[in-house]
């Protein structure tokens, strides 16, 4: 026998403890045989930390290792959130989650289910933000994979070697893009890795399944180009016939690799973000978490506006600041939504301004113009500057995806409110920094009938002198509340690809978990406490359509009534809980594996046996013969 060699052979143990690891919550194969103790407890998917038991340390050789001390989870949490508490910046609790993430995914997942309100903005907008502008410089250990320019002609081989054979769920990015922040290059693997722990902790997937992938076609970059710490391919981005085979190289590597996995393309540029989707949604299970999730969520949270002032988009104007890949998928949904409502198509996309850099966006203006503002750009002469627009489109929705801090200054609110009752003002960029106003100066100046959302998470805002008026709450109009819902639906109801009625029935499931309270508060999104209830309901209505369309390739037996119950139920089973495996499993699991090798053991002497005894039989047979010769 070979003495364990470090990192393959904590790769074959990550595969064997991982290996059976299935969806339930009792039956996770947290533990299971290996030929190395520390090798367990160092594999974050594998390890219990204290919590192993008496028998599992005799089990595992694990005496020794660990302190006397056997915990429970409970006794654990506690540990790690005395040491959260000691941390004194946002930046620092990132730093020292994912620290946490690296050792154990099950005390990760915990605390961020149990959590969810706090440590979100830690794990995701605003802090990931930092995490990616920095990404570089706290790089400490491998989390994916990254698939460079060097690598050109062998993704597959690098998908191939990837431990986990049953990845579900993909989030790829080319760091284009990244945020409000834009091209990050490499660093862009942060957003990856952060809109995956909310797959995990939101939607309950196991984190077994889950795969982040950095495009890495070099950057723009000039700062990360010329910093020597810089991780990724230093080189300007490949354009063109380059890029494009790069990406066709990936999608062929996933189908191969993962032919069911879903690939959710984030944070890639305009110019990118819109071919990529169109190019590759029919062939492969896919969406464009920009331009699609974000149009759902948008959507959702203007029918919540809709309902607080009791209107119909015949009574909306609705003006954009920005026309990129977001601006433009929420306009598409919307306008999905009016015509679905009767209104004709002309009369719907006169509801739109859009605004760009170059102020509005109409065919009018001279140039150029990418194709996917085209669609909505308006036949009125140009207009420079977002006031202008805005007193002469007379809004009643402003909703900015600009990435511009600050964009919507006093005087544009003002002028806003002064032709409308209830300014509805969504600042939709990322980060927090990037925010084109914040909630507190959406009310001053927009009046306390203002219904705000943003991208990035806002405290509640008190009304009036000393909040006697009461409060405020921000509603956070962000991707979150529907990816993670909509991956687990189509994993769940095994679709092929996802069509955009998926998207519109998302919207409506969102919407309609909005109590009356959060409305009554001015609130438009449902509370983050209760995010992966939200996720198993639009997941289930996903599988429902699915089964309905025959689009999907499961069956649910509903048992004969409407089964709405059912498929919730369904979904809610296949979700995993961040628990450790109990003993029992773990032996039985550990089972598994312990019988192949001791099979195999025992084939190998077999096939020994035979070819000995034959040789010897032959070579006694021969020198038998020999002398009869
Ligand atoms: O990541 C987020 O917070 C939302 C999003 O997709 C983006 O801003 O690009
Ligand atoms: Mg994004």
């Amino acid at each position: 026998l070979k003495p364990p060699q470090h990192g393959h052979q904590l790769e074959a143990d990550r595969r064997n403890a991982t290996a059976d690891v299935g969806p339930s919550r009792s039956s996770h194969a947290m533990v299971t045989m290996s030929s190395s103790a520390l090798n367990v407890l160092r594999d974050p998917i594998a390890s219990k930390g204290l919590s192993f038991t008496a028998t599992e340390r005799d089990r595992l050789d694990l005496n020794g290792y660990l302190p006397p001390a056997i915990e429970t989870m409970d006794q654990q949490i506690i540990r790690l959130m005395d040491g959260y508490e000691r941390q004194t910046s946002d930046f620092d609790r990132y730093l020292y989650l994912e620290s946490i993430h690296d050792r154990s995914e099950v005390l990760y997942f915990r605390l961020l289910v149990e959590n969810v309100v706090d440590m979100m903005p830690i794990v995701y907008t605003p802090t990931v933000g930092i995490a990616c502008q920095n990404f570089s410089r706290i790089y400490r250990q491998p989390r994916g994979i990254f698939l460079s320019t060097s690598l050109r002609g062998r993704f597959y081989e690098v998908l191939r070697q990837w431990p986990q054979k049953n990845v579900e769920i993909i989030v790829v990015t080319d760091g284009s893009r990244i945020l409000g922040l834009g091209d990050l290059g490499a660093n862009g693997m942060g957003i990856a890795i952060g809109k995956l722990s909310l797959y995990v902790a939101a939607a309950g997937i196991h984190p077994s399944k889950v795969l982040p992938i950095m495009l890495d076609v070099g950057t723009n970059n000039e700062q990360l180009l010329m910093d020597p710490l810089y991780i990724g391919e230093k080189h300007p981005r490949l354009q063109g016939d380059a890029y494009d085979a790069i990406v066709d190289e990936f999608v062929s590597a996933v189908r191969r690799r993962w032919p069911a996995a879903l690939v959710q393309w984030e944070d890639f540029s305009n110019d990118h973000a819109f071919p990529i989707l169109s190019k590759y949604r029919d062939e492969l299970l896919s969406f464009n978490d920009d331009i699609q999730g974000t149009g759902t969520v948008i959507l959702a949270g203007l029918l919540g506006a809709m309902r607080i002032t009791q209107s119909e988009w015949a009574n909306q104007t609705i003006v954009f600041y920005g026309a990129g890949a977001a601006a433009v998928g929420i306009a598409d949904m919307i306008l999905e939504d009016m015509v679905d409502k009767g209104m004709s198509h002309s009369e719907a996309k006169d509801k739109f301004w859009l605004v760009d850099s170059k102020g509005l966006v109409t065919t009018q203006r001279s140039g150029a113009m990418q194709s996917h503002k085209l669609r909505f750009a308006r036949d009125d002469p140009p207009l420079p500057t977002l006031l202008e627009v805005v007193k002469a489109a007379r809004p009643t929705m402003l909703l900015g995806l600009s990435g511009k801090g600050g964009a919507f200054t006093e005087k544009i609110i003002k002028a806003m409110r002064s032709q409308c009752k209830s300014p509805i003002i969504f600042a939709l960029s990322n980060p927090t920094s990037k925010s084109e106003c914040t909630a507190e100066e959406a009310y001053k100046w927009g009046g306390s009938s203002t219904i705000f959302a943003s991208g990035s998470p806002f405290a509640p805002v008190p009304i009036g002198p000393l909040g006697i008026g009461g409060t405020q709450v921000p509603g956070q109009g962000n991707n979150l509340y529907v990816f993670p819902g909509v991956g687990l639906g189509a994993i769940s109801a095994k679709l092929r690809t996802i069509p955009d009625s998926v998207f519109a029935l998302a919207a409506r499931t969102l919407a309609s978990m909005v109590t009356d309270d959060e409305l009554a508060h001015g609130t438009v999104y449902p509370s983050l406490t209760g995010i992966r209830n939200i996720s198993m309901h639009i997941a289930a209505a996903i599988v429902q359509q699915g089964v309905d369309t025959g689009a999907s390739r499961v069956r649910v037996d509903t048992g004969g009534d409407d089964g709405d119950d059912k498929y919730r139920e369904y979904v809610d089973r296949r979700m995993w809980y961040p628990d450790f495996a109990v003993s029992g499993a773990a032996s039985r699991v550990g089972g598994g594996p312990s019988i192949i090798v001791a099979v195999g053991w025992l084939f190998l002497v077999g096939v020994h046996f035979i070819v000995f005894t034959g040789r010897s039989a032959l070579r006694l047979l021969i020198f038998a013969e020999n002398p009869f010769i």
